[in-house]
């Protein structure tokens, strides 16, 4: 059990400001008292179970239906103070289990307090940035609802549904809502939310991945929604761990009154909002002494800003030559399925997906020009395990910006692709794409925070999971970054992102040919023209899906999103890699690659449901295989951060 250290002293020092990022074993419990005292928990080794936590039987029952029997850190500590009513400030790595952490506590009150008859308002709200991510935790509450067989009425509000629909959602008076910051300020300004209604009724705030509804634009849809919050609300803000989480915790501190000058470092945008007359507003209205928990990496960002059970690798290959390497990683087997490929521009995932066919491998894509409903089936088919291979290109400003790229005759097409694009459209950050193994970077994200959230889409909770990333010397700037974050220096030979080791040289050479042959007939107007049919087929799709799914909102099976795009027949012969063009070392590693897959359960190319990842380390090829193998240079446990670290 948690022991717990009580050292007073004054709130306005500097020092103890910084004294205040205390680190546990395994999670960091900080309180903000305007008392001035610091609360510092010491977590032992944390055992504790659901029901240790104080949830109660229903839902420990509903987790183990879904095959979840351990809490992860961040649950372990989340849960206890949000039941006991506190305001919790949550940063934890991508995958921790971050949604549960909230939900399950707050379910729980919802069952214990059902809402007052007399409420005119939903009592809880959860915020999220992205439509993506409302219909993931619309789901997720929904399935825990269904589990628990309990009363409660959740709705999703989108900013795509007319007043009308709007209307017609808040009627049945939902006891949680999930939105978008924007839409709830519809919501309010229609007067389809009463203000004074939900000032009466709001009981729980949650704001799900903060800092990117900062990032999103959102910043004044929470300002003015704050107005409407009164001060017995719970407020929750979970947020997933990099530097631009920075931004949204200094934002909440400085509404709290509750400066750490750690974090002044990492946030230059902020400067704006010390000065923001809002934001005394918002002192007043949100966050009420909340506790601060994070886990480790925040403190120290280079440690386990990754989940250490995700093995990094990378391959350093031309621009030209990166076709070849992905069609040896996938045709010799050399990674595991499922597998997540993300590119920096539309164009470039139809190429691959064209490429990709002509080799007879089936792939969908996934990007912020497709209609919404076409995205969130896209998703439920790729989780479901309806196909192995998904190209996504990350989010609508990476395209955007690739397309300001790209050539001056293709630009006025690519800028009326671009207006299309979905600003609240997000597949990297807090999308749970499920049972995901190997994510590729056949493009090098632009951004370090954004290789640790495309990493961070495998590796979820306790699974276990590997990364390749392309690397052309045109991108080793932004490579050589990603390293120093994640902490490697050329002093020590820690390696946290290692060469790939089971690809040589001849194998890649024995596909040279029938790579560039293929490629040269992808031409940019094939390219276009798919991308154009694509669309047109998922327009066609979203509309039948939007009627499908009121009736049938669990059938997966009613429209494809992996078929083929190209007008020109997959020649037989590509089919296979004859024999001949094998060299002994690859053919070696497929063989061990696939025992591995086949330890795992994970032989079927498709569906497979419920696949957990968990075997054993030593049975790992990606993490066994090479004499060369990567050290690690990371500690066992999590890392012991206290007062003194610095010392
Ligand atoms: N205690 C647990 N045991 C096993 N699996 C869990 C547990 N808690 C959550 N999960 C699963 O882990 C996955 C990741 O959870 P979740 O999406 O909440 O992570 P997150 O921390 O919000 O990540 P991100 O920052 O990327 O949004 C989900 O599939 C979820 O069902």
């Amino acid at each position: 059990m948690a022991k717990r250290k009580r050292q007073p002293h004054s709130a306005n020092d500097q020092e103890i400001a910084e004294d205040k990022e205390v680190v546990a074993e395994e999670v960091v419990e900080e309180e903000h008292v305007t008392a001035g005292e610091v609360v510092e928990e010491e977590q032992d080794d944390d055992e504790r179970s659901f029901e240790e936590l104080g949830l109660e039987a229903r839902l420990v029952r509903a987790l183990s239906k879904k095959s979840i029997e351990k809490p992860t850190p961040i649950q372990r500590v989340a849960i206890p103070l949000i039941l006991e009513g506190k305001d919790v400030v949550a940063r934890a790595k991508t995958g921790s289990g971050k949604t549960l952490a909230y939900l399950l506590p707050v379910l729980q009150k919802l069952f214990a307090d059902s809402p007052s008859k007399s409420n005119l308002a939903p009592a809880v709200f959860i915020l999220v940035p992205t439509r993506e991510l409302c219909q993931q935790v619309y789901s997720e509450v929904t399935s825990l609802i269904e589990l628990c067989r309990v009363q409660l009425k959740v709705v999703q509000l989108r900013s795509t549904m007319s007043a009308s629909d709007l209307r017609t959602s808040l009627a049945g008076l939902p006891d949680i809502v999930v939105s978008t910051p924007a839409c709830v300020q519809t919501c309010l300004k229609n007067g389809t939310l009463q203000a004074k209604a939900l000032q009466e009724s709001l009981s729980v705030l949650v704001l799900d991945e903060a800092d990117l509804l900062l990032s999103y634009g959102y910043e004044d849809d929470i300002k003015a929604l704050t107005a409407y919050i009164p001060k017995r609300c719970q407020c929750l803000l979970m947020s997933a761990t990099s530097r631009s989480v920075g931004v949204c915790c200094f934002f909440f501190f400085e509404v709290t009154n509750c400066y750490d000058l750690a974090w002044l470092a990492l946030m230059p945008p902020l400067t704006r909002m010390l000065f923001s007359a809002d934001v005394e507003k918002l002192k007043k209205l949100i966050l009420h002494n909340p506790y601060i928990l994070t886990l480790p990496e925040v403190g120290d960002v280079k440690d386990d800003i990754i989940p250490r059970n995700v093995q990094q690798f990378y391959i350093s290959c031309s621009a030209r030559d990166k076709l070849i390497h992905i069609l040896a990683l996938l045709k010799l087997e050399l990674i595991q399925k499922k597998v997540l490929i993300f590119v920096n521009s539309i164009d470039t995932s139809f190429r691959l997906k064209l490429f990709f066919e002509q080799f007879g491998i089936k792939s969908a894509v996934l990007n912020a020009e497709l209609p919404q409903n076409s995205r969130l089936h896209i998703l439920e088919e790729f989780n479901a395990g309806l196909f192995d291979y998904l190209i996504a290109t990350d989010d609508s400003q990476s395209a955007e910006e690739q397309n300001d790229k790209e050539t001056h005759a293709s630009k006025k097409k690519s800028k009326k692709h671009s207006k299309k694009l979905d600003a609240e459209f997000g597949v990297v950050r807090g999308i749970d794409f499920k049972n995901v193994y190997t994510v590729v970077n056949y493009d090098m994200p632009q951004t370090a925070p954004g290789y640790v959230h495309r990493i961070g889409r495998t590796g979820r909770a306790y699974n276990t999971g590997a990364s390749v990333s392309l690397v052309s010397p045109e991108e080793m700037e932004i490579f050589e970054e990603i390293k120093s974050i994640l902490g490697e220096n050329d002093a020590d030979d820690s390696k946290y992102i290692a060469p790939f080791p089971l690809l040589s040289k001849n194998a890649v050479e024995s596909l040279r040919y029938r790579t560039e042959d293929v490629s040269r007939s992808i031409t940019k107007l094939a390219v276009r023209e798919s991308r154009a049919q694509d669309l047109r087929n998922e327009i066609l799709n979203s509309e039948k899906l939007k009627a499908h799914f009121q009736d049938n909102p669990k059938d997966l099976d009613l429209l494809k999103h992996d078929k083929v795009l190209s007008k020109k027949e997959p020649a037989a012969h590509l089919r296979d890699v004859p024999e001949y063009l094998l060299d002994a070392t690859t053919k070696e590693a497929s063989k061990i690659v696939k025992l591995a897959r086949a330890a795992m359960g994970n032989t079927g190319s498709t569906n497979r449901r419920g696949f957990k990842g968990k075997f054993k380390k030593s049975r790992d090829p990606l993490k066994t295989f090479s004499a060369e193998a990567p050290k690690r240079g990371r500690k066992g446990g999590m890392k012991r951060k206290g007062k003194n670290q610095d010392e």
